[in-house]
This record gives C-alpha cells, structure tokens and sequence, in this order.
C-alpha cells in the first residue's frame, strides 16, 4: 500500500503531470473528450481558458454555460451558437465560454476520474497556467434540509478515511482528497444575506453508490435496519459531515495530485436524517440546482476584474429552512472562516 502527499505546486502556475510518457507520445488522444493533441490545436482552442466547472448532467452544464456567457457578458462570434465540443465522444459535454469550461462528468467516482484524466491533460496540452477546478453538484444533505449549499473543505469515503483509494497493478494507491480551504472560504464569502439559502463549509462524504453505499432503505436491496441507518447517519453528522454525494473523493484527490486548485459546491436534494426519496418537484430542484451556480459565477467575474452591482441573487424560490438539531454548531464553525 502506498499513501501519495505530494503537495509541492508548481511556481510558475503550470499544470503538473505525474506522467513522463506523454512527452514521449507523437500524439496524446483524449479518446472521452473526442479531442486530441495531433488532431486538434489545444493551445489555440483552450489556451485562455482559467475556469473549469463540472457537474453530473448534460443540461445542467449546457444552463451554466449560458448563464455564465449571461454573467460575463460573453459574446459569441456572430453566426454561431453555443457548440458541445466533445458531442461526438457521446460521453461528455463541454462548453467553452471565453475564459470558462463548463463540462459534465456524469456520476460517480470512475466517471469523473476518467474525465479529470483527459481534462487535466488538456489544460497542460493547452499550457493553462493557474485553473481553477470547480464541482457543481446535488448532494444529500445530513442534518441540512432540502436548498442549502455545502462547499467541502474535505471529502472522506463511506469509511470516513480522507483519501481516494484505488487499485493500480494489484497494489491500492492511496492519494489524499484534499480542497484548497482559502478557497472554500472565499466562495463561502461571496454568498450574502439576500440568497434565499444557506451556505456552509464543511466535510462531505463521497460514496460509491446512491443506495446501499448512502445506507437508503429504497434500493433494491437492503440489509440494514432503519435504526442501523439512522445509527449511521447520526454518527458522521456528529463527525460534521455535512452531506453526501458521489464524486468529490475522486475531484479532490486528482486536483490535488496535479497541483491544482479546486472545490466542490453542492445543493442538498432532501435532507438524509428526514427521509430517502427526492421528493420535490422538478421545478424546485431545477432553481436549487442554480444555486452553486450564481456562487461559482461571482468568483468568476471577481477574478475577471468584473465590479459592479451587488452580486446577482439566482432566481427566487422559498427561502430554505433550517433542520437541524447540530446547525448551530454548523454555523459557528462555518463563522470561523469568514
Ligand atoms: O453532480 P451530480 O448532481 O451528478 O451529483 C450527485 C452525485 C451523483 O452523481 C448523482 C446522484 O443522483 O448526483
Ligand atoms: O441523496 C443524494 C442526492 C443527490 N446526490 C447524492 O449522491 N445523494
């Protein structure tokens, strides 16, 4: 077994790889992305780009782009429409907008790990200096109702051990799933008293599944009792474990590993200690899911040098309330980063 801290950054800004040979390839294909280096001049098409933003589907990251190209005040060369650059690896989509990546990473751990290969290859064919990762996601929340966000300031496994765990040549690699805390801290600082929600830093657990691995009791197969899964969910709210969800472990350990900042912002769906089902209506999640968005969108333009107006709230919907028996310590903890 062996435990990886490379934490050392690259002064001049450039993205690392760990990987002596792809200087030795004549081309590198980035098979998921539909993109290559032989193919396609990377440097010309993504050379400016400082933003990246994933998340789970498709249309979710479609809405970003155009929100985003709204934000920034982007505007398309005439006689074009915003285009999925990698619509023909029928794997992922990718929108570029100006200086901003918007992608989805489908769900689950291999999933994002395959598209975290290809895309962090891209920024250093590309010569990309200083990205910013960004995960826009859904996410269970402990202890947290339905609408808060939840900006991880460290992802655990289901075993609540703080590292991606992954077989390489029948020996398990360890590589730690760490998030830059100053910029947690700074997204967390960006949300004002006007959004009609929440936002709290704090740990998050990332599983392997959504049913048995989240300890639902509506999959098809269930071996627990309720009081065992309440046991459970009780015991990492206790640890501050904020939510659930099902791809940081993987976004954190391979950011981390290239040198890469990177965070992870969430919306809660339900809250866990409540229930298991998604329950509310589409037009709900769909206005929650807006949420990390208008975050993540005012980092941009603050680091875009855009001034002006108070920060654009999202779209308005019932202010999100608060149930939780630990919120108060929540807070307080969440206070001392500000
Ligand atoms: O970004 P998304 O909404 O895909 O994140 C969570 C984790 C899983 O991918 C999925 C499960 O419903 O949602
Ligand atoms: O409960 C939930 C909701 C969204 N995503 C998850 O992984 N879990």
């Amino acid at each position: 077994m062996s435990y990886h801290d490379e934490s050392d950054e690259y002064p001049d800004g450039a993205v690392r790889l760990r990987n002596p040979n792809i200087e030795l390839m004549d081309q590198d294909i980035l098979y998921h992305l539909a993109l290559g280096s032989g193919s396609h001049d990377l440097h010309q098409m993504f050379g400016d780009v400082k933003f990246i933003c994933m998340g789970g589907t498709p249309k979710r990251m479609e809405q970003f782009a155009n929100f985003i190209m709204d934000e920034i005040g982007y505007k398309l060369p005439a006689g074009t429409t915003l285009l999925d650059i990698s619509q023909y690896s029928y794997r992922y989509s990718m929108y570029k907008v100006g200086p901003v990546l918007s992608i989805s990473h489908g769900m689950g751990i291999p999933s994002v790990g395959i598209l975290l290969h290809e895309v962090i290859k891209l920024m250093y064919h590309a010569r990309v200096r200083d990205p910013v990762f960004f995960r826009l996601g859904t996410c269970g929340g402990i202890g947290l109702d339905g609408g808060h966000l939840v900006i991880t300031d460290e992802a655990v496994d289901g075993m609540m051990r703080p590292y991606l765990e992954l077989p390489v040549l029948g020996k398990l690699v360890q590589r730690p799933s760490k998030l830059d805390v100053e910029l947690a801290k700074e997204l967390q600082s960006l949300s004002t008293q006007d959004d009609p929600f929440e936002t709290h830093v704090g740990r998050t657990m990332c599983t392997y599944d959504f049913y048995e691995g989240q300890g639902r009791l509506d999959g098809a197969f269930c071996d627990y009792t309720e009081k065992e899964k309440l046991e459970f969910l009780h015991k990492i709210h206790d640890n501050n474990i904020l939510n659930m969800e099902m791809e940081s472990l993987a976004f954190a350990a391979l950011t981390h590993h290239a040198g890469i900042r990177a965070a992870v912002i969430c919306v809660t769906l339900l809250n866990r200690l409540n229930g298991d089902q998604v329950a509310s209506s589409k037009e709900v999640l769909n206005e929650w899911q807006n949420r990390p968005q208008a975050i993540v969108a005012r980092y941009i333009k603050k680091h875009m040098g855009m001034t002006g107006p108070a920060p654009r709230p999202p779209p308005p919907g019932p202010k999100t309330v608060v149930n939780s028996k630990k919120l108060k310590f929540v807070r307080e903890e969440s206070q001392s980063y500000e």
